[in-house]
């Protein structure tokens, strides 16, 4: 990476603003997926030993420029405070005099988590009044927070014009793993694409389709593709007006030689629930009052013996709807193969993510992203703002 990242500065004695994702999963005030938060120990157990003042900001939720009750980063403060086996000081707002008296009494090794960035109206606006107010808290920049760094943010971009800013350890990672696969990937290099939309994936299945070799397809977005080519698809899911975009990736795979995959099979269910009726049916015998719910067992056969022979596989986005245990066997299976392949497995973050950690399969994957759109807007190759924005090496 050609970014200056926590290991090239003097850390020692300084104010550091660590920009984290702490945008984690809550039920009832409680954290139900720590992942986030364990990921950013590396950088923050760097900074205590090296005697910086750790300044800890993250945004949680979408709270709209307004102080939420129920998006209050006290719980991470908690579950970060036992993580280290240390207090860490949480203040109730992210700028202004009281947090700056409570700056003012850190000692070096000492942790503080700022309020939710969110709650102030300039943070999504990226304005840099309170750009310029993050900065006056500190004396370095580090952005960890990958799962944000597509925002261009006040607390992700925007500060990094007003302080040094280099990355933390945990971006470091993220961008070294996704963009090592990505320009200089081992072959043959399969990539998974599920998820609902084709509108939200079309620009990571451009171009995933210039640099793999093996494009499977699954989830609520096959369904436009089976449209597309003139197959009855019932009730599933289907982006009316990406049909053309659709033909238009089998035609590119066409001209490329690139194996593109889409389900052969199907499980249908008349309900979207789990007592439905459930079917298994070839490609194009949806029936009027049905929808898809899973790719069929012979799809998913195939599927698991690419991933299998694969040297680098890259996944995003669910093959069926796997919240919903009877319609949870494409997916489950996708994990399965990529937990059995001597390949190298990235997964990218969000559902995928979260389906591999509802099977028990999370520990068995090489790379698990922290980052859901972010790794998404990685791999459609475009630059992220929290990154473009750090000092250059
Ligand atoms: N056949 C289907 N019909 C309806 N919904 C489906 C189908 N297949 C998958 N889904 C749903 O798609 C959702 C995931 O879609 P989405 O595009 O948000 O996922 P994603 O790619 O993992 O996104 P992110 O990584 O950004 O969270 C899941 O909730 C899943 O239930
Ligand atoms: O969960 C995420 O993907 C990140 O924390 C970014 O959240 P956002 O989509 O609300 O900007």
């Amino acid at each position: 990476m050609n970014k200056k990242s926590v290991r090239d500065v003097e850390v020692n004695g300084k104010r550091v603003f660590v920009r984290v994702d702490f945008n984690v999963p809550l039920e009832n005030g409680k954290i139900t997926d720590d992942t986030r938060i364990r990921e950013t120990l590396p950088t923050i157990k760097y900074l205590i030993e090296n005697g910086a003042k750790v300044i800890l900001a993250s945004h949680m939720g979408r709270p709209k420029g307004q102080f939420v009750d129920s998006m209050r980063l006290t719980p991470a403060a908690e579950r970060l405070s036992e993580l280290l086996g240390k207090p860490v000081v949480k203040a109730d707002e992210a700028v202004g005099e009281a947090v700056k008296a409570e700056i003012a009494k850190m000692q070096n090794g000492d942790v503080l988590l700022l309020e939710n960035v969110r709650f102030y109206p300039g943070e999504e606006k990226n304005d840099p009044e309170l750009a310029k107010q993050f900065a006056e808290l500190a004396d370095l920049f580090v952005n960890d927070a990958f799962g944000a760094a597509h925002r261009a943010h006040a607390s992700t971009e925007g500060i990094a014009h007003f302080l040094p800013a280099v990355s933390g350890l945990l971006m470091e990672k993220e961008l070294s793993v996704l963009g090592k696969a990505l320009s200089n990937p081992e072959r043959p290099f399969t990539a998974i694409i599920g998820g609902s939309k084709v509108k939200d994936k079309i620009d990571v299945i451009d171009n995933l389709l210039n640099i793999a070799d093996n494009v499977l397809i699954g989830g609520g977005l096959s369904y436009t593709f089976m449209k597309a080519q003139g197959y009855e698809i019932g009730l599933s899911l289907c982006d009316n007006d990406k049909l053309d975009v659709a033909l238009g990736f089998i035609q590119k795979a066409k001209d490329l030689g690139k194996n593109f995959l889409l389900p052969v099979d199907i499980v249908i269910a008349d309900d979207f629930k789990a007592d439905a009726n459930v079917e298994i049916v070839e490609v194009g015998n949806i029936p009027e009052k049905w929808e898809g719910v899973d790719i069929g067992p012979k799809t998913r056969a195939k599927y698991a013996e690419i991933i299998k022979n694969s040297k680098l596989i890259v996944w995003n986005g669910p093959m069926g709807v796997f919240e919903i245990d009877p319609f949870s066997n494409g997916t489950r299976e996708v994990a399965e193969a990529c937990a059995q392949t001597e390949g190298y497995t990235i997964i990218g973050g969000g559902d995928s993510a979260a389906a591999t950690e509802k099977f028990h399969l999370a520990e068995k994957m090489n790379h698990i992203s922290t980052g859901g759109g972010a790794s998404l807007e990685f791999m459609e190759g475009k630059a992220l703002p929290g990154v473009v924005a750090l000092n250059d090496k």
